[in-house]
Order: C-alpha cells, then structure tokens, then sequence
C-alpha cells in the first residue's frame, strides 16, 4: 500500500497531518464498549457507537428526508438558523442524486469520513423511498463507507427487510417512554395507516411499533442506538425503565440526551417555558442507569445537515461550497485516502494503548473507596489535553475514581475568551455547566477565570506537556488526592 501522504497527494485531498500531530488515542474503553464477539470491528469506525472512535472519525448527515409521521413537542422543522447546531435544523434539502453528490465533494476532502447517515430533518422512513434510494446509490459508488439511519420508528417494521438487503447494520430508533399515558404529553399526534391518530391512543400505536421495530432489527442483526429525550417532569423517573427495557430487547447503546428547549424555537415545549435538564441533572440520570458503557455520553445533538468531526461541525463551510479545498471527484483516490486514514489510526491505536491502560489501572490502584470526581478537560481532539481553558466550547468531563478514569459527557458553552478579554457571563455559563465538576484540567488559565473557577471549588490544573488525556487525569489525581501521590511512587511511572 502507498505512503498516506503519497496517498493523500495523488487522491488531491487534505493531507493527513503530520505524524506528531495524529491523534494517539488509546483504546482503553474497546472492551468495554465491545463485550461481544465481532462488535469491536463494526463499531471502530463509527463516531457515534464509540466515544473513541469519534476522536478519529468523521460522519456526515445528508439531509434527504423532509417529512415527519409523528409529531413531538420538542421539535418544529420550519426553525432553520444557520448558527444552529440542534436536531432537525437543516439548510438544504438534498435529493438522493443531490446527496450522492454531496457525499463524494466532501469524501474527496475529508479522508477521516467513514459514515453517512439519514437524521432528518424529518423521518427517513416517513418517504422511504427517498431514503432507500439515497443508500442504494451510496452502497454502490462507496461501499466501505457505514450506512446509518435515524428513525422514530413508526415505520420501522415495514422497512428491516430493505434495509438489511442494502447492508445497514446501524439503526438508531427515538425511544422516550413505554407507558402511553407519558407518550401523550411528548407526541401529540402519528401518522399511521392512512389516518392521524392522537393522544394515549397515538402513543400507543407509537410504542408498539417502535418495539417491534426494535425486536426485528437486532434480530436481523443490526445494531440497534436508542436516543431517549430526557425531559425533566415527564419522563425522567421513567428513564430506568425505557431502559431496561430497550436492553432487553437487543439495543446496543442507550442515548439518554437532554432537552433542547427555547421560546425562540417555537415548539410546544419552547413555547411553554419546559427546560431541559442541568448537565448535572442528566449526569445523575445516566449514573442511575449503572451500564456504563451502554450509555452513549459524547452525542453531540448534531444538525440533520451536520459534517464533520463529532464537535466541530463543518457543515456552513460545506454546504457553501468553500473552506476545505476544490478536490476534483476521484472515487476511486478519496477510498485510497480513507483507507490509508485507518491505518494510520490503527497503528495509533496500538502504540497508545498501554499508555492509558496504565494510567486507568493507576488510578484505580490508589483511589480510596468511594472517591469518584468530575474533571473537565479541555481538548480541541485527538484524545489530549491540549486547549486553553479561554478557547474551549466544550469540556470533556471524566469521573476519576476508584473505578479508573471513565468518560462521562461533554458540557457545552461559550468560549470564555474573546480575542484578549474574556466575558464574565459567559463564565457564568460555564460554572453553572460545571456545577458538579471539582478540577478543570488545560493547557492555560487565565489569572482572572482561575480565581472565580477556584472560588467555585473547581481546581485548575494546567499541563503544556500535550499528553494523552488518561496520563494527565492520573497525573492530576496522584497530585490532588492525599495519599495517592505516594501510593503513586510505589506503583511506578504511569
Ligand atoms: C437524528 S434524529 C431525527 C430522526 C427522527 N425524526 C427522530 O426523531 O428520531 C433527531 C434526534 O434528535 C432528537 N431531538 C429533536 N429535537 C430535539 C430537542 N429539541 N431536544 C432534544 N432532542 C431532540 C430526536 O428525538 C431524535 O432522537
Ligand atoms: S420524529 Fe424527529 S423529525 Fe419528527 S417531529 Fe419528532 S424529532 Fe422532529
Ligand atoms: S446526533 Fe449524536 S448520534 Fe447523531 S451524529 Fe451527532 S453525535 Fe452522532
């Protein structure tokens, strides 16, 4: 196989980076993300079904599917702000043709492309058809890339033979109750056998076909995410159970994601004053459903248009046509890339994974029983500390403890910092998102926010070295704990 940047200069592509600059991510979480035989490989390129994959991978949504079966309180399609980065806003609507095109401009730029989704802006399998059509021209002209498709699942059953012939194997359905009396208050109305249905008796209809839709696609065998809209009032006492039972029929990952909600986007709940949960509100939740690593924490709640990294959505640049170069259409070059991309990745992966091992199990080694803490870090990707704290416009948060050092979600806000003074309300923002968290961890801090973060009870840690994530965390945590640091000496180097 050719050199990735001899690869990367005949395919006319972004050159892959240079090799200091590669993410080096390790794979510590692979056996848990993957506890069943075959899984690792159809998740590890995926950004969305692992958290570490997605510091590696790109995916991009084509926005094919306009129209909606069901209605849900939390949703108005008409919104569209192109600063917006929320499910359903969408700037253009794609024909599958439209689409087809669309995937191969940005795979000819963008080699760390591995998945294409249908995410809206409506239902793909409202107009299936549209849908279907847009995958068949994909599967032929790109096969290695994944296939993935996002549904409320109304009308899934009639679709799992379809989609298994055209070899998609991820599915995502929307799951936000199981009890119809608490489906009523979240969708108003559904579409279904030719009339609209509404109330308890739409949410009926709609729970029922959502599990059999569930049931039949894991038992065709796709792997099947859960997005659970977490809506304080309505279903959160109720989320345990959703739940336990999407894992016992067959779901692989469970997205408990929380309300998006605002006046200015003229939905029922927006328009009712209904807020979404407190990041610490939503961190208490997914703790309580204790499967940790069948929880996904890193979604993004990306646009139906969205391109890119999960985190730094390039869809504006994109969809105007500009910003990542003028590659000519090359299929056959653009594939090349990408395949020279994962094996970078791969070797990456290899050479990393002792690295955080260690630190994981040093951690576990000194914590005291029952000392679990939330730290922020900030990182602009390739799984290492290396933002500044006035630049970050989202903090990883970890909890570092007796059970190792764990991914547990991503906290967005404002960056604090706006070209040589910083925004006291913006700051605001980010201690009330932080309000849980006891460290921050960066490569900079200001004086000015270090004081109001510390006096908020949130530590800050600076490191320039640009280490791996888990290897500051363990640094942080031998130098913060009283009595880890010299449980620390005895273990050795991390
Ligand atoms: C990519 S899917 C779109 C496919 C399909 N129409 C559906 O809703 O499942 C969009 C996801 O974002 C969720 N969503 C839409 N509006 C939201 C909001 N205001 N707050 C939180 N989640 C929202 C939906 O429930 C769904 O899980
Ligand atoms: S199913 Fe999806 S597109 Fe349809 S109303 Fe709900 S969130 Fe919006
Ligand atoms: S919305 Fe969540 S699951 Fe969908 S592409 Fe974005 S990060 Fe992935």
């Amino acid at each position: 196989m050719q050199a990735p940047a001899a690869v990367a200069a005949s395919a006319k592509v972004t050159p892959l980076p240079p090799a200091a600059e590669r993410p080096r991510r390790v794979p510590h979480n692979k056996r848990r993300e993957a506890d069943a035989p075959g899984v690792w490989e159809r998740i590890k390129d995926h950004p969305c079904y692992s958290e570490e994959a997605h510091h590696y991978f790109a995916r991009m949504h084509v926005a094919v599917a306009p129209g909606c079966n069901i209605q849900c309180n939390y949703c108005n399609r008409k919104y569209d702000c192109s600063n917006e980065s929320r499910p359903g806003v969408v700037s253009n609507r794609l024909t599958p043709e439209g689409a087809v095109e669309k995937v191969r401009d940005v795979a000819a730029r963008m080699p760390q492309l591995s998945v294409v989704g249908v995410a809206g802006p409506g239902d793909g399998l409202f107009q299936a058809d549209r849908t279907l059509r847009t995958f068949e021209l994909l599967r032929r002209e790109m096969p290695d890339l994944t296939l993935c498709l996002s549904t409320n699942g109304l009308a899934l059953p009639d679709h799992i033979d379809a989609l298994k012939a055209l070899d998609i194997g991820h599915v995502t359905i929307t799951i936000n109750y199981l009890d119809p009396e608490i489906g009523a208050e979240i969708h108003p109305w559904v579409f279904h056998n030719h009339r609209r249905w509404r109330g308890v008796e739409a949410a009926r209809i709609l729970h029922e076909r959502q599990m059999e839709g569930l049931e039949r696609a894991t038992a065709a065998g796709v792997l099947v995410k859960v997005n659970s809209v977490l809506i304080p009032g309505i279903n959160d006492d109720h989320m345990a159970e959703v739940n336990r039972a999407v894992r016992a029929r067959g779901a692989f990952l469970h997205n408990v994601m929380p309300l998006i909600s605002d006046p200015a986007h003229g939905t029922v709940f927006g328009l009712d004053g209904r807020r979404g949960p407190t990041p610490a509100e939503l961190h208490v939740v997914r703790e309580s459903l204790s499967n940790d690593a069948r929880l996904m924490k890193h979604c993004r709640q990306c646009r139906a248009d969205a391109v890119g990294m999960l985190g730094e959505d390039q869809c504006q640049t994109v969809h105007a046509g500009g910003g990542c170069g003028s590659a000519k259409d090359d299929p056959d070059a653009a594939s090349e890339a990408r395949e020279a991309w994962r094996a970078v990745v791969a070797d990456s992966r290899a050479a990393q994974q002792t690295d955080a091992e260690r630190a994981d199990a040093l951690v576990r080694a000194v914590a005291p029983a029952g000392d679990d803490r939330l730290v922020a870090v900030c990182t602009r990707g390739g799984g290492r500390v290396n933002l500044h704290f006035g630049k970050a416009t989202e903090f990883h948060v970890y909890a570092v403890g007796a059970d190792g050092i764990r991914f547990a979600g991503i906290r967005r806000a404002d960056n604090y910092c706006l070209g040589g003074y910083g925004e006291s309300e913006r700051l605001d923002t980010i201690l009330s998102v932080l309000e849980d968290v006891s460290a921050m961890v960066c490569v900079k801090v200001g004086a000015g926010p270090r004081r109001r973060l510390e006096a908020a009870g949130i530590a800050c840690h600076e490191d320039t070295r640009l280490e791996t994530i888990e290897t500051t965390l363990a640094d942080w945590y031998a130098a913060a704990v009283p009595g880890s640091g010299a449980a620390r000496a005895e273990a050795g180097p991390a």
